[in-house]
């Protein structure tokens, strides 16, 4: 069986370099190239890629995947920055290329996506629902895309419940002191030297709390996600938004 032609961009990177490695050492994948910032796009056409895992940063990944779908190469996004503007941008170049599949995955780890799902379980039970993501200082967007989007999950549970109005008698806060607003839900950043991924949700009730806290201690928690993202975006044409989307949670 002929191994899948897989490219990595943002080679040099803390994520790019792990899944280089973990596409090196995949029985079933074949590294065909490994870009960095001013490396010419033209190689993934010239090296055969059949897939693109796209991690850079939010400023290049828009020009990265016009490239991609355009050329039909298949790409599996990691990087951070969507709004609804990008991913309508993003759907107009496939509705030009609809055989080519694109997964952008918030967040590749196992146990993230399943933060994910329990907390969207979770949140119609609760009166207040808010996020708290901690990433390492090196980290250049704030809140993570985790973080937006599994405010986002909750957000549309709750509204899904009907749930009211969560209570917050707050009258009166320096800017930023209940976190920023995603859909209604409050999510604080913490960028601490010494941590790497980590997330808590945290849900109240009368006289009762659940806290659901991730965390990845090691790249290597992103890289089953990749690999399988790979495997299954190549058969998935059009945008996959989650990796759950490609993982049996039911099952
Ligand atoms: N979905 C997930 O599970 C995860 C997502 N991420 C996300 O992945 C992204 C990268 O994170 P991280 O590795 O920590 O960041 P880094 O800054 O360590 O890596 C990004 C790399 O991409 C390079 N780069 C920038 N533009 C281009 C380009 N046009 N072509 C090729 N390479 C380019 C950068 O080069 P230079 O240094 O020269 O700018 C850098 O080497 C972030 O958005 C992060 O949030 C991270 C971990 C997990
Ligand atoms: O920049 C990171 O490190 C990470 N970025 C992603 C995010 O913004 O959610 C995924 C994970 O949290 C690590």
């Amino acid at each position: 069986m002929s191994k899948l032609r897989v490219a990595v961009l943002g080679a040099k990177g803390r994520i790019g370099s792990e899944a280089v490695k973990a596409v090196r050492a995949a029985d079933d994948m074949e590294l065909v190239a490994a870009l960095g910032r001013g490396d010419d796009l033209k190689t993934l056409v010239e090296s055969g890629a059949q897939v693109a895992v796209e991690l850079t940063t939010p400023d290049s990944v828009m020009e990265n995947l016009e490239f991609c779908v355009t050329h039909g190469i298949h790409a599996v996004v990691g990087t951070t920055g969507w709004t609804e503007d990008r991913l309508a941008q993003l759907n107009e170049w496939l509705a030009a290329s609809p055989e080519t599949g694109v997964l952008i995955a918030p967040n590749f780890s196992i146990g993230a996506v399943l933060t994910m799902k329990f907390a969207e379980a979770a949140a119609p039970y609760f009166e207040s629902v808010e996020v708290v993501e901690l990433h390492h200082p090196k980290k250049v967007d704030a809140p993570s895309g985790t973080a937006a989007r599994t405010a986002q999950m909750i957000a549309a549970a709750r509204a899904k419940a009907g749930s009211p109005a969560m209570p917050d008698a707050t009258a009166t806060a320096l800017d930023g002191a209940r976190g920023a607003d995603v859909d209604g839900i409050p999510v604080h950043s913490v960028r601490l030297r010494g941590l790497l991924a980590h997330q808590e949700v945290l849900l109240g009730g009368e006289g009762e709390t659940l806290t659901i806290r991730h965390d990845s201690l090691h790249h290597s928690s992103f890289m089953p996600g990749i690999l399988l993202g790979s495997r299954k975006v190549v058969t998935t044409p059009g945008l996959t938004f989650g990796l759950e989307h490609f993982l049996d949670l039911n099952g």
